[in-house]
């Protein structure tokens, strides 16, 4: 058995039960829901020691863009359904910790009003290829005028999922909530016109379009990702889209080292799913991302505590990243290398 997460309790508190479900679920029988945890926990750190690590460092650059620490809050729909201020409390929270925010195309708010409540500080807008290009085109400019400094292009949407935790497979959102980045088109038809014939020659409508950097983000495997870079893409998100689109796939803790490898330094390389302390994310960066994305953890907090606890989570994995990275004899993200990580033994039950 995990450990209960404290903040995730807290936050099945403060939420409607269907909020809660739809946030902390997965797909099928959320065998990968849990192995997407659990697979951090299959590695043990083995740390350096007796080295200088006085001087401490986390900044980086994600495609360019500077960051306090190698952290992003990643694409999660609605965040009305936890908080009345919805993205605009998450990316406040982002923007005071000196995390990257990005920024879902099913968002309740959109790209431009993020992006004031950002004040200039940055943020990533993810969006789907719909069968209408005309739509997408004219969505990929609006993130570009609001700002994004790269489009994160999500590839995982090749059918329709089932959320297990739910009669009929869906979670109907509550009326009266607004999706204005899709507004043209409405929700359901957003949804269900997800272009399912897109292959990789499609990555490059986005900068022909735009001009902006993308990433792409739901890769599982080496010889896409290879793919993807060579398309021209920037970086690459590895995710299984923290396990709800179908059950029995990857976790992405296990397929990371491949893809860095694969990729071989033409993109940068991000990983999500199940990142819970610094401990899971400095074994990430060892096995060669360049940041980690969190999906339900800010989410939790903000439900539980309000943007200031959004502002204090994304804090405090930041300050764990830095406090492992000096125990295993790292100063900065980028010294924590492949060396660092074995796999755990005895087997992890927690
Ligand atoms: C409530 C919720 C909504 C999500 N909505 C989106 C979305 O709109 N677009 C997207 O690309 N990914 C979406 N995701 C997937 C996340 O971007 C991310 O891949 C996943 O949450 C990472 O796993 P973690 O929650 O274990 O950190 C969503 C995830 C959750 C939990
Ligand atoms: C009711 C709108 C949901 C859009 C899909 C968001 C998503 O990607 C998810 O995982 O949920």
């Amino acid at each position: 058995m995990l450990t209960p997460d404290p903040l995730e309790s807290a936050a099945r508190e403060a939420l409607s039960p269907e909020s809660f479900a739809y946030i902390a679920g997965g797909s099928g029988d959320e065998v990968t829901l849990r192995a997407n945890t659990a697979a951090w926990r299959a590695y043990a750190l083995r740390p350096h020691v007796l080295r200088d690590v006085v001087e401490t460092d986390l900044t980086t650059t994600v495609v360019g863009t500077p960051l306090a620490a190698p952290i992003g809050i990643a694409p999660t729909a609605m965040h009305k359904l936890v908080h009345q201020d919805g993205e605009l409390a998450t990316a406040r929270a982002a923007a005071a910790a000196g995390a990257l925010m990005t920024v879902s195309m099913f968002a309740n708010h959109s790209y431009a009003d993020v992006a004031e409540a950002m004040d200039g500080a940055p943020f990533w807008a993810q969006m789907y290829l719909l069968r209408d290009h005309g739509l997408t085109r004219e969505l990929a400019v609006r993130a570009k005028e609001a700002g994004a400094r790269a489009l994160v292009v999500c590839v995982d949407g090749a059918a329709v999922p089932r959320r297990s935790r739910f009669a009929g497979g869906a979670f109907v959102p509550p009326k009266g909530l607004a999706f204005p980045n899709v507004r043209e088109i409405g929700l359901t038809k957003a949804i269900t016109g997800l272009d399912r014939a897109m292959t990789f020659d499609d990555l490059t409508l986005f900068p022909e379009w735009t001009g902006l950097p993308i990433v792409v983000k739901g890769v599982q495997r080496g010889d896409d990702a290879a793919r993807c870079a060579a398309a021209g893409a920037a970086g690459i998100v590895v995710s299984n889209h923290g396990a709800r689109q179908f059950d029995g796939c990857t976790p992405t803790a296990a397929v990371l080292g491949e893809i860095v490898d694969a990729v071989a330094g033409n993109a940068e390389v991000y990983v999500d799913g199940g990142i819970r302390s610094g401990s899971d994310g400095v074994k990430a960066l060892a096995l060669g991302a360049r940041a980690v994305f969190a999906g339900r953890p800010p989410l939790w907090a903000l439900a539980a505590h309000g943007e200031a606890g959004a502002t204090a989570w994304l804090h405090d994995f930041a300050e764990d990243i830095a406090r492992v990275l000096a125990f295993c004899g790292c100063r900065t993200p980028g010294e924590a290398t492949r060396d660092l990580v074995a796999r755990a033994w005895p087997p992890p039950h927690g």
